[in-house]
């Protein structure tokens, strides 16, 4: 804020504090919960999720009491660049619940086919790729696994979808009209300009999505053609700053 002041001339695109506020899982996702988007093309929400601050015995209680089904994903709450920041787990049933290391969001495992839609937004241009993801966990697989699985990050190691013979219900990219205005409205609460979005579509449905992730400055170099999207992006920048000056002058 005081460098802002100081230096009126320097163009900062993207707050501190708005950064921030994607750093922490449990505000990332609210904006996108508040937004409750649903419209023809289909509906956007977050997985059912609990924050725990801290004492891992009162998770399995906290757990049932909320009302949350498993399996569970536990995430660190704060995303800090680590690779610890990174690290999930995949827990099956109530009680090993009480190993895990708070402070952490715990969130509903939401089956989705394998395959995850990443959602480049640089200003006003989308991009979206494919990029396989953990795969779907059946009931009976359920029933039968007790335990906490440790997964390290788990997006370094997923590739590209793009090219692969999927199945065409999972496969669909979600709705062009949907995205933008997801993106514009995210842009908008979020006060960002660069971010991404990971969004999964619930397996066995054709319009139920939900957005899991919210990252600040992604690796943009897994974005098609990002380098003419960033130079139109900075050039309309200094262009909306020069029309602004020349107003002032008249
Ligand atoms: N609620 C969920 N339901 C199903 N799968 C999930 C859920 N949350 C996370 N995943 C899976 O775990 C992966 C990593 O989750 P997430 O993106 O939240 O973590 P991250 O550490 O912030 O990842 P990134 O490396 O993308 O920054 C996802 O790509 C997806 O495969
Ligand atoms: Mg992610």
């Amino acid at each position: 804020m005081d460098y802002r002041e100081k230096h009126p001339e320097v163009t900062v695109l993207d707050p501190p504090d708005a950064i921030q506020h994607v750093h922490n899982r449990q505000s990332m996702l609210k904006d996108v919960a508040d937004m409750n988007l649903s419209d023809c093309y289909g509906k956007v929400g977050v997985p059912r999720q609990l924050v725990i601050k801290k004492d891992p015995s009162s998770i399995p209680d906290a757990v049932s009491k909320a009302g949350l089904m498993l399996p569970i994903v536990a995430k660190p709450l704060v995303v800090d660049g680590s690779a610890k920041s990174h690290e999930l787990s995949l827990a099956y049933d109530q009680f090993s619940l009480a190993k895990l290391e708070p402070p952490l969001v715990l969130q509903e495992f939401v089956n989705h086919g394998g395959v995850l839609f990443k959602v480049y937004i640089v200003g006003e241009a989308i991009k979206v790729v494919r990029r396989f993801s953990l795969p779907d966990v059946n009931k009976c697989e359920l029933l039968h696994n007790a335990g906490v699985f440790h997964f390290p990050r788990v997006s370094c190691a997923a590739a590209s979808a793009d090219d692969a013979d999927l199945d065409p219900g999972v496969a669909e990219l979600p709705p062009r009209p949907l995205l933008e205005r997801l993106a514009r409205e995210l842009r908008r609460r979020l006060g960002l300009h660069l971010f991404n979005i990971d969004i999964i579509r619930e397996h066995g449905t054709r319009d139920c999505f939900y957005v899991i992730d919210i990252n600040y400055f992604p690796g943009y170099g897994k974005m098609p053609e990002y380098e003419h999207i960033f130079t139109d992006f900075l050039l309309s920048l200094v262009q909306g700053k020069c029309k602004k000056r020349a107003a002032n002058k008249c």
